[in-house]
């Protein structure tokens, strides 16, 4: 088996969840699906609650930054007022999102309409999280080992907690520490690792990051946070060059912790 060494000055290992803990399938062939399917009637439904409100003017906001892109969704501005129709509003939300989807886009404006309209689903039990066999007992093992175990997604905040809250290991949320969404900056960008060093309180070479996206390892790498490409079924495959010059691991057992020996 190949054995990946995490270097002495680790202490915490930070996740990334698509591609990483959780197969890209279940993204693409069930968490997604369901918010194309379901987005009209969530809009139709929630459409005067507060939350929602925030999430289209959110989305709306999103909109006006997208506007040179081609194919973007513009969302008119809704007056709320009694005499004001709200289902041509509700009907660019529902392409916008669609064409963000289309895109795979990680704004954080879509991420959060995502991840609150999960949670009826999640809370039905008509969806599970799944996760990579070797993933629960790995982390079980590195937070008995002492470590700190941190989530970073594109996912929000809630989604994650969604997803771990309820998975098909059962509820896992305690085997997290916390939990770093696109709100502490991009996963591209090497500030964000930054941030999210300052935020735990350590220094950015005390994390190891897991991850299925070359440009994010190279993000973090640039921040002095060490990294682990991993290699995943269903993951997109990688460039020879990625594949020389990563550490690269197909499970989270290969991962050795020397203060575990
Ligand atoms: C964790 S919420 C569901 C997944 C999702 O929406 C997403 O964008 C995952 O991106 P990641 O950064 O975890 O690869
Ligand atoms: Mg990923």
């Amino acid at each position: 088996m190949v054995v990946l060494p995490v270097p002495a000055e680790v202490s915490v290992i930070l996740l990334d969840v698509e591609g990483t803990t959780t197969p890209i399938a279940f993204v693409k062939d069930i968490l997604f699906p369901y918010i194309k399917e379901n987005v009209r009637e969530y809009l139709q439904t929630h459409w005067e609650e507060e939350e929602c409100q925030q999430d289209v003017s959110l989305l709306r906001k999103q909109a006006e930054e997208d506007s040179h892109l081609d194919g973007a969704v513009p969302i008119p501005a809704w007056s709320g007022s009694g005499g004001d129709d709200p289902q041509r509003t509700i009907q660019a939300v529902v392409d916008n999102v669609c064409w963000q989807m289309a895109l795979d886009r990680k704004t954080t404006a879509l991420k959060q309409l995502q991840g609150h309209m999960w949670r009826a689903a999640f809370a039905a039990g008509r969806v599970k999280a799944e996760f990579f066999e070797d993933v629960v007992p790995a982390v079980r093992k590195w937070r008995e080992a002492g470590m700190k175990v941190y989530i970073y997604s594109s996912g929000s905040v809630e989604a994650q907690k969604l997803l771990f809250g309820h998975s098909t290991e059962g509820d896992i949320l305690e085997l997290v520490d916390g939990h770093f969404d696109t709100k502490i900056g991009h996963k591209v960008e090497s500030e964000s690792y930054r941030k999210i060093a300052s935020s735990i309180g350590c220094a950015t070479n005390n994390i190891l990051f897991l991850t299925d996206v070359t440009l994010e390892a190279s993000a973090a790498e640039e921040a002095d946070v060490h990294v682990a490409v991993v290699v995943r079924p269903g993951n997109a495959g990688l460039t020879d060059d990625e594949k020389t010059y990563y550490s690269l691991i197909t499970s989270f057992s290969e991962l050795y912790l020397p203060s575990s020996a």
